[in-house]
């Protein structure tokens, strides 16, 4: 992997007319699916979808629990982007890469991105099953120089220092919560911190204990590029974790956690996640809420 890897403006723009060029859709919303929530995208109606392998620029997905989709539609009558699958640091793509889908998404007029992702829980009251609302992230391969704005700020997209200290919108926060309440959930729903490290390996006993007292909540593998991206070309962002386990913090405890254990949590709450998620790009304020 080459992390200093360029990628021009045009790169993005060429993605982005191929896309326009086949299909009609014009979201003002993208998702990005975590592992095991692709399902999602499934539920968009009057749907064009195209393998990443047949987008010109794209990525490719290697994860299990990521199909490698993006798929436009309508979720109650707003258009949407989402994709099935995302770009992990750890699968060798650089975080230009990893994030390339988010730039695009903005030059095809998206205004509000969606994150969700599975994690792993540090915080004693959040248990598998638990929806955490994330207010804000650590980043860590960020802190150490692993970050998609490194390189030559393009100012077509952006100011060279972004500030990250408002990333994820109050607002869709509090009418996540507020939804939760009416769809019965909230028993299963806090806000909280969410740290990417780079993975893939699960924490140590000692690096989850590390996490702990920084005032992590969740952590996980993905997400933090996305969001910078996102903020530094002005979309609006929201994000979910899925608590899909806890993270060990105790040479006493003999639990492990595995890829096919957090698929199958995720799995077993995906509907809870697709029934918040459609309710929130439901009733958010969007400029444009035509839907094709
Ligand atoms: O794409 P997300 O962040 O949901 O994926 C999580 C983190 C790892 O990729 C994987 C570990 O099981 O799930
Ligand atoms: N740690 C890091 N990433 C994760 C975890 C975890 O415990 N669970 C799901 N993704």
């Amino acid at each position: 992997m080459n992390s200093k890897e360029r990628i021009s403006h045009d790169d993005y723009q060429k993605t982005a007319d191929w896309l326009k060029s086949q299909t009609k859709h014009r979201p003002k919303v993208a998702i990005i699916c975590g592992s095991g929530l692709g399902v999602l995208a499934d539920t968009l109606k009057c749907q064009d979808s195209f393998a990443y392998s047949d987008i010109p620029g794209f990525p490719q997905s290697t994860v299990q629990g990521h199909a490698g989709r993006l798929v436009f539609g309508e979720l109650k009558g707003k258009t949407c982007v989402c994709m099935q699958g995302r770009f992990h640091m750890y699968e060798g793509h650089s975080p230009c890469k990893t994030t390339f889908p988010v730039r695009v998404f903005k030059l095809l007029g998206v205004e509000t991105l969606i994150v969700t992702n599975a994690a792993g829980s540090l915080a004693d009251g959040l248990r598998p099953g638990d929806i955490m609302i994330i207010k804000d992230h650590v980043n860590f391969p960020g802190l150490v120089g692993m970050n998609p704005l490194f390189g030559p700020n393009d100012d077509k997209f952006g100011p060279r220092f972004p500030a990250m200290s408002s990333c994820y919108d109050k607002g869709l926060r509090s009418l996540a919560m507020e939804i939760g309440k009416q769809l019965g959930v909230s028993k299963l729903m806090q806000q909280g911190v969410y740290a990417m490290v780079g993975g893939p390996n699960f924490e140590s006993i000692a690096e989850a204990r590390l996490l702990h007292r920084l005032g992590v909540d969740a952590v996980g593998m993905s997400t933090a590029p996305e969001v910078l991206v996102a903020i530094h070309c002005g979309l609006r962002v929201f994000g979910l974790s899925l608590i899909t386990n806890k993270v060990v913090k105790s040479y006493e405890d003999m639990d492990s956690v595995n890829h096919e254990g957090v698929l199958e949590v995720s799995r077993l709450r995906s509907q809870t996640v697709q029934q918040l998620v459609t309710e929130l790009v439901s009733r958010m304020e969007t400029n444009n809420n035509n839907a094709v």
